[in-house]
């Protein structure tokens, strides 16, 4: 089933997710979804299950019960394989401490995820070279992710989330650990480039002030998902 930007179906459909960890219920029937193209953002106290839900709808983690729909394809039922080739290929994911590898420098951070799909290498670094451009972490490709700052390596982590061309980024607090003029800047460089490539995003947050880049936002509680409305 493909699904076009507009269509009024969902890119991604979550239905009565139920996700235990040992004791803890931390979703307990939450249905959630994001349409193509859409900034979504997935609020909620400490210890809501915001990034449980996350997990679960970018196919890190399986939910107990409940289904999650990817264009067509129940992701909670695929074999392993299917599963993390759609996460190479299709999402692309950026958490609050941009998780580089702390060996490689900027430029070869990005060139990775191209390098794992078959790009040969220099096609891969120029690419990567055009995404770190784009975040504006020019003259900074040589540099290892310890010689950057907060804001460069969240940049550096948003340009490899985005250099597959995924149709859905999932960000876990990606400004969480930036002071506010670093969070704008990462913030205004994601949500300007995902609405250029038509690039729908998950924004996990309980910043306000982060959730108000998006269109739309939803409050997690209790382990369930009440909607907001759309975002001025
Ligand atoms: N691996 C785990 N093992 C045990 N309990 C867990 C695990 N992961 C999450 N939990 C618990 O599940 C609940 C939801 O956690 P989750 O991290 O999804 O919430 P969150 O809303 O993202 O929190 P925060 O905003 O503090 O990051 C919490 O009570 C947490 O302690």
């Amino acid at each position: 089933m493909s699904n076009q930007e507009g269509s009024p179906v969902p890119l991604l459909l979550a239905r009565d997710l139920v996700k235990a960890h040992g004791r803890t219920e931390a979703l307990r029937g939450a249905s959630v979804e994001l349409r193509a193209g859409e900034i979504l953002a997935v609020t909620g106290a400490s210890g809501s299950g915001k990034s449980t839900l996350l997990h679960c709808l970018s196919g890190i983690v399986r939910p107990d019960s409940g289904s999650v729909t990817y264009d067509g394809e129940r992701l909670d039922q695929l074999p392993e394989q299917r599963l993390s080739e759609l996460r190479r290929t299709e999402f692309g994911v950026v958490f609050q401490f941009g998780q580089l590898i702390p060996e490689l420098t900027a430029l070869d951070n990005v060139a990775l995820p191209l390098l794992l799909a078959g790009t040969r290498r220099p096609q891969a670094q120029a690419q990567a070279g055009e995404w770190l451009e784009r975040f504006g972490v020019r003259g900074q490709e040589e540099l290892r992710p310890g010689e950057l700052s907060g804001g460069q390596a969240q940049r550096v982590a948003l340009a490899r989330a985005l250099v597959t061309g995924p149709r859905i980024v999932f960000a876990d607090e990606p400004t969480g650990a930036l002071d506010s003029l670093a969070g704008e800047q990462v913030m205004t460089a994601l949500t300007h480039t995902a609405r250029e490539s038509g690039t729908a995003v998950l924004l996990i947050t309980h910043d306000a002030q982060v959730s108000a880049y998006a269109d739309r936002e939803v409050r997690l509680a209790d382990g369930t998902v009440t909607p907001l409305g759309v975002a001025a």
